[in-house]
């Protein structure tokens, strides 16, 4: 299968422009309709997936997001490397509305999703010590530089279930207890996901507002935060280019191990597992599934 390079689109990012061959494909997955079907593709020469994770027109709120049917469909379409390009909040001076955070690490406070593809009749545990991969967390940071945006290599990515913004109280205690750098209500389960699913996962923050935690800023404000994407929709676009550019695709084997992870993760039995739960997994874990 061609090996593609996926690109999850976040809020105000809905499709890719100047891809060769462009279509817009529709997956059936065992876990239900993705968010919108994939725009397929070729850019800079590299097969392209992308997805807008929230639909055309941003239909999906980031509860119901179909998470696993999204990194299902990628991973049927062939993707081996996810970036997901994700509008924050930021809890730091030094990283201010405009500026772009190469992520490094996630808190999930998540609590109304689906977070794993597997379960009863088919236990598995992947490492998540380090979601983000950090090769093509490199090639995301290189492909940033030269976009006339200020980056910070590093951060920590808090994912909040929403839909409403954080409390004042809340969003100083993930700032000044939990060390968190940035927020947003997305990126989690979908790097887990991406993890049991086997595929590089890394996420490119573009901060749009202070959240509620600043003095100087007031509460965080839905308007701004669309004002603030609109003037960050060319150096989107820009990333999206320089990326399909950076040699992602072909996939080399990952030097972390991330499209290994079920090595070793499954715990159930071969004789005690569930048929049908093997049968959906047929994408994500086919490789060690048999
Ligand atoms: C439009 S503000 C809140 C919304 O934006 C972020 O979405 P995404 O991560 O898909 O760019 C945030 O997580 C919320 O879903
Ligand atoms: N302050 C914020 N909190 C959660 N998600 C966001 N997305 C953009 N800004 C955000």
């Amino acid at each position: 299968m061609t090996e593609r390079l996926g690109i999850i689109g976040g809020s105000g990012v809905y499709r890719i422009d100047d891809l060769e061959d462009a279509k817009w494909v529709a997956i059936d997955t065992p876990w239900g309709p993705s968010s919108d079907e994939i725009l397929t593709g070729t850019l800079a020469g590299t097969p392209m997936a992308f997805l807008p994770r929230h639909g055309r027109g941003h239909v999906h709120s980031p509860t119901t997001v179909p998470y696993r049917a999204n990194i299902d469909a990628m991973k049927r379409l062939g993707v081996t490397d996810i970036v997901s390009v994700s509008a924050c909040g930021s809890f730091r001076e030094h990283m201010a509305p405009g500026d772009f955070v190469i992520v490094d690490q996630f808190i999930d406070r998540t609590t109304l999703r689906d977070t794993s593809f597997f379960g009863t009749g088919c236990v598995a545990h992947v490492s998540l010590a380090h979601p983000v991969c950090d090769r093509l967390r490199g090639l995301a940071r290189k492909a940033a530089e030269g976009l006339g945006v200020t980056l910070h290599d590093g951060g920590t990515y808090l994912a909040m279930e929403g839909p409403q913004f954080s409390s004042m109280a809340e969003s100083r205690m993930f700032r000044e207890v939990w060390g968190a750098d940035v927020i947003g209500m997305t990126n989690m389960p979908e790097a887990r996901l991406a993890r049991e699913a086997e595929i590089c996962y890394a996420t490119v923050a573009m901060i749009t507002d202070y959240d509620s935690w600043h003095p100087d800023h007031g509460s965080v404000d839905i308007t701004e935060i669309i004002r603030v994407l609109g003037a960050n929709a060319d150096a989107a676009a820009g990333l999206v280019r320089s990326l399909a550019g950076a040699g992602a695709v072909p996939h080399a084997p990952c030097p972390h191990g991330c499209d290994r992870a079920l090595d070793h993760a499954i715990m159930t039995l071969p004789e005690r597992r569930d048929p049908e739960l093997v049968a959906r997994l047929d994408a994500v874990a086919g490789r060690v599934l048999g």
